[in-house]
């Protein structure tokens, strides 16, 4: 009988369980006695993040974390990225040598600076990454969890482990590519969550749809700008972890970075917004750490530097527009240019 487990029970978590519950005989999806794990167990439903939505029969609840890693060939990571590293912390003890470690988690670790794969590896040493990959791309976990047709991508060191993993989520509402690129396809899905961030503070100020499709659209320059200086491919920012999670966490009305930046944008403080929001902000804390490294390897990041200067210097968010707007001329694609005599 074949065993997953998804560590982290909220709206990514139980929508992963369920997804995997479609492929794989038991999955036992653990969470944190806090989390109301009781309830969900007595209801069959995670009412707090993934309301409506029963749980078969074959996803077991626990808080147990030895008895959800015991006989697991998979392990999902499905916890905020500054809790990844605790949470792996209390699994080293547990985890078996055959279980493949899927990290869901999109942001980077604020302490360190370090993306989610080189925490694990940090936290459970290098042997860890023949087994390891990262699940990324366009996918709310509202819509997952109605079965509405999804693609992603997973990547991996390693190609068995890219294919053991793309064979235990596929079905036919969940696609699933393939790729190498490990640090691309993990800054895809950490960064896109500051553009969407602004994406919502400009929606919050009325602003039209020429604003939203320029950001989106200078977005994801500056994604790629960061994305290759810190590893990544610049091929992969043009894929479903690249601008297909920017499109749909700009436009979604699932987005929880949207509707922070959009409840930003209308007045209120940043301790509101995350309280109203209720579940994980992502790009709250990636703009944090994002901003410092941009600035320490000097990267043009204008649209990160106005989402810090909002949310951590006071700054109105149409004095940062303002700013943007104004600043000096440029090329569109610099690339070009250089290889053009007489421009
Ligand atoms: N919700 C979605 O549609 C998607 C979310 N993700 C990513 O998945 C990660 C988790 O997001 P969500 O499930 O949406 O967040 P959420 O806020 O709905 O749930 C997070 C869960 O993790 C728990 N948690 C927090 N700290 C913990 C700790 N130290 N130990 C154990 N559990 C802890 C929380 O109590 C909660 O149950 C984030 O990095 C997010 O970017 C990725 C793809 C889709
Ligand atoms: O990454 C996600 C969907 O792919 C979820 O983040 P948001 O809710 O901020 O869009």
């Amino acid at each position: 009988m074949r065993k997953a487990c998804v560590l982290g029970a909220g709206s990514w978590g139980t929508a992963q369980a369920l997804l995997l519950s479609d492929n794989i005989d038991r999955v036992v999806l653990w969470g944190r006695e806090e989390d109301g794990i009781e309830s969900i167990k007595e209801e069959r439903e995670n009412k707090r993040f993934l309301p409506g939505i029963k749980l078969p029969s074959n996803i077991e609840i626990s808080s147990d974390m030895a008895y959800a890693l015991y006989d697991a060939e998979l392990a999902i990571i499905a916890v905020p990225a500054q809790a990844v590293r605790g949470v792996v912390k209390s699994m080293a003890g547990y985890l078996e040598d055959k279980t493949y470690l899927v990290n869901t988690a999109k942001g980077i670790e604020i302490d360190t600076g370090m993306r989610m794969s080189q925490v694990v590896e940090d936290v459970l040493g290098g042997e860890i990454k023949s087994r390891f990959a990262v699940l990324s791309g366009p996918s709310h976990a509202e819509e997952v969890a109605r079965k509405i047709p999804t693609v992603v991508t997973v990547a991996s060191f390693k190609k068995e482990t890219a294919f053991y993993v793309q064979d235990a989520f596929m079905t036919t509402y969940f696609r699933v590519y393939t790729n190498p690129d490990v640090a691309g396809v993990e800054l895809g899905g950490a960064l896109k969550n500051i553009i969407a961030l602004a994406a919502g503070i400009v929606q919050g100020l009325n602003y039209g749809d020429n604003t939203k499709a320029a950001l989106i659209t200078r977005g994801l320059t500056e994604i790629t700008r960061m994305g290759i200086a810190l590893g990544g491919d610049a091929r992969t920012f043009s894929g479903l972890s690249g601008i297909g999670d920017l499109i749909v966490t700009c436009g979604s009305r699932y987005s929880r970075n949207l509707r922070a930046g959009e409840l930003i944008a209308r007045g209120y403080s940043l301790p509101e917004v995350l309280d109203k929001i209720g579940m994980v902000v992502e790009g709250v804390y990636t703009t944090r750490i994002v901003y410092k490294l941009a600035a320490k390897m000097g990267i043009d990041m204008p649209i990160t530097q106005a989402c810090y200067n909002v949310l951590y210097e006071g700054k109105k968010p149409e004095e940062e527009l303002n700013r943007i707007m104004s600043r000096q001329k440029k090329h569109e694609i610099e690339e070009i240019v250089n290889n053009i005599e007489g421009w």
